[in-house]
């Protein structure tokens, strides 16, 4: 979990909670070797609450002109000869490409030189271009991470684990290619890729070797586990998930390859190679994100075909990256019955070449004909849970009106003063992170400690103040989750706060924004007429970004002044009828007319563009676990709701589940058992 501070510096927010900033095993972060590379960095990072404007891809362009620094333009990044390569490491270089080793991001500005491995943002690199009294100017760079426990532990397991073929039971080697797969995959194939096999932990072993092959810098553990039929994985990698940058298979890639086929697992990656020849990589975390660390690796590629999975989600993420990468080199297999992923593609006797040659170029005009939508509108039909989107682990109600959370679509969401809007918001979005949905926060009326503090209660499911004995544990799984936070508090201005959703997006991968809230944005305009006009301009912001992105943004408006005994309705939405209906989603809380008990809440759909079903369903609140459930013995029953104005029938219903008909209103309840994350599982 990071919190986004000026110019996209990360800072752990453990570090404000805990009064420190540790890493998982007590270790200051610092001496845990995360990342392998090399820092370059000021002394003192600025930890500014104001954030600055990115920086934009033509001021980096000028910033190296005005400095005389010759730079040739990539697909995602800038090439300049690296200031941090000694005199001699340039000696040995030949040629000028080998001497423009230094990639700057055309999105953040920040730089990787390949040659040294020392990185760093635009700022430092500015900083040391023009000597701003730190290590450049003295031609220092710092040096290597320290050894420490996670390296000692990579080359523990490393050396313990062996190559498969080398196992002594031949029963024990077949029975693993069959757990994961490799029936078909050779054992050149696995030499190839370095594949080895922990006996111990009967996992498949991925290294994450130094560019040419020689240091190990992490590993990746792949164990499988049968369920009945079905098998489940379960990887963890060393160090933690999100300092995880390995592109699997990258020293097998030659200087002179200009085509690459990425995939979202090491071994749909082998299974690729060997059959069909073409060079592959694999990404360090899947379709979670595609970090810009990655992109210089990426640079010399002309073309770069995304293979990510079999099911919608991967087919969004490929999506999502190729806008990364560049869409004018990158082609797309579309998941399928005869696309399915590579190794599964490879098992079942499919031609991966020819597959391959289906990929459909990201590249989309502007204008296009029903020819081009027709697979992706076939996706969608023959994928209908999916296309649905992610749903809700602790709220099935929602998910029987909305069905799901859907990329690029803007939720509205209000209620009264008081009622429990964050706490019920927190939730919401903490269930979707959970799944790996990669969130941010814009928390600008309580403080991001506050914040954390109410999600790890839930998170946990209970209050931690009693059992501070556990934090720790809960705390390290907490941080695994893709979760940030902006820093703005008080009000912002909209251009600041979009731009660093934007900087969240590229960076992060960000597919979901929680705007707490749109008052924060709206200035100090005194005159009603013209805060309707800035909550209009921004709403039509929100749902710009969120569209453009396919990033759901869910915006927390408060609602305008009414009497203490009516229901709010959507009309009650503060401003103008133009949140409403820009809103794929209108959500509200209704606390008081509804409800007979302390603590009880309804949440009303009272819109969804998706397919048009709303409703309204008890929450009942926890208040050791700040969370919100349904009463367990509480019967399933329908509301009818004639218009937005109120309830005007009840009825028992027959307790059918699921049978919500199109366009109704219901209001439902069911048997419910919060959500609980299973501490055994690997955190990624
Ligand atoms: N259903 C509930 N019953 C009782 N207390 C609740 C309930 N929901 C939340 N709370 C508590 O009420 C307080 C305010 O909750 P919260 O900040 O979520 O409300 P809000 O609607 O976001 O407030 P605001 O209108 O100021 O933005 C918190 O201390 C929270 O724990």
């Amino acid at each position: 979990m990071w919190v986004l501070l000026r110019g996209g510096y990360p800072l752990r927010i453990l570090l404000l909670l805990r009064g420190e900033w540790m890493g998982r095993r007590g270790l200051p972060r610092s001496l845990v070797p995360g990342s392998p590379r090399r820092r370059y960095r000021k002394e003192a990072l600025p930890a500014l609450e104001v954030p600055v404007l990115p920086v934009t891809a033509t001021e980096i362009r000028q910033y190296l002109r005005a400095h005389a620094i010759p730079f040739q333009d990539g697909h995602s990044c800038l090439r300049a000869p690296s200031p941090f390569v000694k005199a001699l490491q340039l000696k040995d270089q030949t040629g000028a490409t080998a001497s423009f080793s230094l990639f700057i991001d055309k999105t953040t500005g920040r730089f990787l030189c390949m040659t040294s491995l020392a990185e760093g943002s635009w700022e430092d690199f500015q900083a040391s271009v023009e000597g701003r009294g730190d290590g450049a100017r003295e031609g220092v760079l710092l040096g290597e991470a320290p050894e420490a426990e996670d390296s000692e532990e990579v080359r523990r397991i490393w050396d313990r684990a062996i190559p498969l073929w080398e196992l002594p039971e031949p029963e024990e080697a077949q029975l693993a290619r069959v757990m994961f797969g490799l029936t078909k995959v050779t054992d050149d194939a696995l030499r190839r890729f370095s594949v080895r096999y922990l006996r111990p932990a009967r996992s498949l072993v991925f290294p994450w070797l130094s560019p040419g092959g020689l240091g190990l810098r992490g590993l990746k553990l792949l164990s499988a586990e049968g369920h009945g039929d079905e098998v489940h994985y379960k990887e963890t990698t060393i160090p933690r998930p999100g300092v995880y940058h390995n592109l699997f298979g990258l020293p097998l890639i030659s200087r002179r390859d200009v085509e690459v086929v990425l995939t979202g697992r090491e071994l749909d990656s082998l299974a690729l190679n060997q059959s069909t020849g073409v060079p592959t990589l694999a990404l360090p975390r899947g379709t979670a994100c595609l970090p810009p660390a990655l992109l210089p690796y990426l640079e010399q590629f002309r073309r770069i075909v995304l293979w990510l999975g079999d099911d919608l989600r991967s087919w969004e993420a490929a999506k999502l990256f190729a806008r990364k990468l560049n869409p004018k080199r990158c082609s797309l297999v579309r998941p399928g019955d005869q696309q399915p992923r590579a190794l599964e593609a490879l098992n079942r006797g499919l031609n991966l070449s020819r597959i391959l040659r289906t990929a459909l170029p990201a590249w989309h005009k502007s204008i296009v004909s029903f020819r081009q939508l027709r697979e992706e509108v076939l996706g969608e039909l023959s994928n209908v849970e999916q296309a649905a989107g992610i749903r809700w682990n602790r709220f099935p109600d929602l998910n029987r009106l909305l069905k799901g959370h859907r990329k690029g679509e803007l939720t509205v969401f209000t209620g009264p003063t008081g009622s429990g809007k964050t706490t019920f918001i927190s939730e919401y979005a903490l269930d979707l992170c959970t799944q790996g949905v990669n969130t941010l926060w814009g928390s600008f009326e309580i403080s991001n400690v506050r914040l954390a503090r109410v999600m790890l209660t839930q998170f946990a499911i209970g209050r931690l103040e009693e059992q501070l004995d556990k934090y720790d544990e809960w705390a390290d799984r907490f941080e695994d989750l893709p979760l940030y936070f902006m820093t703005f508090h008080g009000q912002q201005s909209i251009r600041t706060v979009i731009d660093t959703m934007q900087h969240a997006v590229y960076v992060y991968d960000i597919c979901h924004v929680v705007i707490d809230n749109l008052q924060f944005m709206m200035g100090h305009e005194q005159l009603s007429t013209d805060r309707i006009a800035a909550q209009d301009y921004i709403v039509g912001a929100f749902r710009k970004f969120a569209t453009d992105n396919s990033c759901h943004v869910t915006l927390v408006i408060h609602p305008r002044k009414e009497d203490d005994d009516k229901e709010l309705q959507t009309a009650s939405i503060f401003g103008s009828a133009k949140a409403s209906q820009e809103a794929d989603n209108v959500l509200i809380l209704q606390d008081r007319k509804l409800v007979t008990g302390p603590g009880k809440r309804y949440l009303q759909v009272s819109k969804n563009r998706f397919d048009g079903d709303v409703g309204v369903f008890p929450l009942e609140f926890n208040k050791s676990s700040l969370t919100f459930s349904i009463p367990p013995k509480s019967k399933a029953r329908l509301k009818k709701v004639k218009d937005d104005n109120g309830l005007v029938t009840k009825k028992p219903s027959s307790g059918k589940k699921g049978a919500v008909p199109q366009n109704s209103e219901t209001c439902l309840g069911q048997a419910h058992r919060p959500y609980q994350p299973d501490p055994s599982k690997p955190s990624r």
